[in-house]
């Protein structure tokens, strides 16, 4: 591509060099380690560092321009375009020379603080089912088809973002489905995306280490709504999907020009959840929706998975699928990997590893393995180092409220002492506020719970779910909570 063909796309920019009429490139890079030869490199001013100081190097690498929104303090000969905001040129630029990948693509953007994943992995199977090729982003992986890569983040970055939607594309993915930061929103990652359909799971604390407070953190989320675009189409129209029972409700409603469709189970809404019926084994409730009721029934388990089917069925009835394959996809569906994940080797009693890393979290599992106890609760948990200090104490607390016996321990320390991470969570509790221990090394705090259990007791692994490490200072240790339990649970056999 020339080089002035992507940059029409920029109303104002300046450059030092006569000769980018000429210039052709054949992709952008924003990570000089990356660039290759005929590249053209974007400087992002980051959180560590700044893109401008590897000039030199991406010009080293091949780069035939660089785009820069500060002066360039080493002298280079390739030509230098300035803009005013390279965060913001660079979903601008990468959509551009994609081609627009989301605009034929159908996307749906899920956001809010617990449920994104699980209910991006309930929309693949309905679609599916629906006979859709689908290609999903979120924070387990990048998925297309049958076909996983990894990913260091939840939402990727704008540049990353667009590459992906090209790929899904040429792929012949039928419908996107992805996980919507909070950061992502903030930082602009998905401007550039053109979304159908935007989901909003629910709002409590998390991240408050990033945002100034709840509202700010409210503010983020609501970017994606008022993101879904002002005009209306009758062949595809957009749909804002929210949890009516949410107080959040309200002003995600009012961010959105377009189509709104609310779902729950307390407030009136157009997708109702009635009859719920919530067992040890699986859930089943009546789904009442502007098309018609069926009776589902899931082996998800948890009022808060009746949630994230709702959520999930009411983006697909947004999208048109018949709600025979909403039914058919909630029967099928066998969990969702390192979500209220079993880790059943013959014993007797119940383990699960969960991914509840937030208060709210924690509190609807820990809630949910209470109800279905025959005997004890054990929960081994911990937080996670160089994120939000404030939500340690209360997920201490909330530890406390529902189980017979914490085991606090470390969840990705980073380069926090895990014991001051061990300190914030227990520093106001005492033997009164209920019984627990402190064991900092993870395997550890999963060996001694399985110890402990007896016959029909239940132990929530929380806080780690899918993930296969243990990330201290900033290295990442092989560590999996259910490779760990299951080999507890074999020692305590012999
Ligand atoms: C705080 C934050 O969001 N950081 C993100 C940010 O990193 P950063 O700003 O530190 O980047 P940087 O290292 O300063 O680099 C700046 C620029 O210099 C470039 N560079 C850097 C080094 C070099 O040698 N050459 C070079 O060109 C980089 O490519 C980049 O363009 O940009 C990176 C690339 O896009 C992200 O991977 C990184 O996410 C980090 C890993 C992260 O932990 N983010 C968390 C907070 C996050 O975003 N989480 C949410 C999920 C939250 C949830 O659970 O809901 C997510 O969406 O993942
Ligand atoms: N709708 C919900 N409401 C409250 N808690 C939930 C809900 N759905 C799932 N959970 C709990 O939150 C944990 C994380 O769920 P999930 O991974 O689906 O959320 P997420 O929003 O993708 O999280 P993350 O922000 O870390 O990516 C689950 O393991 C479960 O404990
Ligand atoms: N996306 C979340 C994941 C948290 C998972 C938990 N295991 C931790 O490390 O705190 C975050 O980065 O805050
Ligand atoms: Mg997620």
């Amino acid at each position: 591509m020339k080089l002035k063909e992507l940059l029409r796309v920029l109303p104002f920019y300046e450059t030092n060099s006569a000769t980018i009429d000429t210039i052709e490139f054949n992709n952008i890079e924003m990570d000089s380690r990356k660039v290759k030869q005929g590249n053209v490199f974007i400087c992002i001013s980051g959180f560590t560092v700044d893109g401008h100081d590897y000039v030199t190097e991406a010009e080293a690498n091949g780069a035939v321009a660089v785009i820069a929104e500060k002066s360039i303090s080493v002298k280079v000969s390739i030509p230098i375009i300035m803009v005013t905001d390279t965060n913001r040129a660079l979903p601008i630029l990468a959509a551009k020379y994609f081609d627009y990948p989301t605009a034929k693509l159908p996307l749906i953007g899920v956001t809010g603080t617990n449920g994104k994943t699980t209910v991006t992995y309930l929309l693949e199977k309905i679609f599916n089912l629906h006979k859709k090729k689908t290609g999903v982003i979120g924070t387990i992986q990048l998925k297309i088809g049958e076909d996983t890569y990894p990913v260091a983040n939840t939402t990727p970055d704008a540049l990353m973002l667009q590459r992906i939607f090209d790929k899904m594309r040429n792929d012949n993915v039928k419908q996107a489905i992805m996980e919507v930061s909070s950061h992502a929103l903030d930082l602009g990652r998905v401007y550039g995306c053109e979304f159908d359909i935007a989901i909003f799971t629910n709002l409590s604390q998390d991240h408050l280490d990033y945002h100034t407070d709840l509202q700010d953190y409210l503010r983020a989320k609501s970017l994606l709504f008022s993101q879904l675009g002002n005009s209306y189409s009758s062949e595809s129209p957009k749909f804002a999907v929210i949890n009516e029972d949410d107080p959040s409700s309200n002003l995600l409603k009012h961010s959105t020009a377009q189509h709104v469709l609310t779902y729950g189970c307390k407030n009136k809404a157009n997708v109702m959840a009635e009859d719920v019926r919530l067992e040890a084994t699986g859930t089943s409730f009546q789904l009442n929706s502007p098309v018609g009721k069926i009776n589902i029934s899931s082996r998800l388990i948890g009022m808060f998975n009746v949630y994230n089917m709702l959520a999930a069925s009411a983006a697909a009835i947004a999208a048109r699928v018949p709600l025979p394959v909403i039914k058919a996809a909630f029967e099928n569906i066998q969990g969702v990997n390192g979500r209220f994940e079993p880790v059943a080797e013959g014993q007797d009693f119940a383990v699960i590893v969960d991914y509840a890393h937030t208060p709210d979290s924690l509190e609807n599992v820990l809630q949910t393995s209470k109800e279905f106890a025959k005997e004890k609760v054990y929960v081994v948990v911990g937080c996670g180092g160089d994120r939000d200090r404030s939500k340690r104490p209360l997920m201490a607390t909330i530890a406390l409220k529902y189980a017979d016996h914490a085991l606090f321990t470390s969840d990705n320390p980073r380069t926090e002492n895990p014991k001051e991470i061990l300190d914030d969570m227990t520093e106001g509790l005492d033997a009164s506020d209920g019984s627990f221990e402190v064991i900092e090394d993870r395997q550890a705090a999963i060996i001694k719970a399985v110890k402990y259990a007896k016959k029909d007791d239940i132990i929530l692994i929380a806080g780690k779910g899918h993930e296969t490490y243990q990330i201290i200072g900033h290295t990442k240790y092989d560590f999996d909570d259910r490779e760990v339990a299951r080999t507890a649970i074999h020692a305590k056999e012999k």
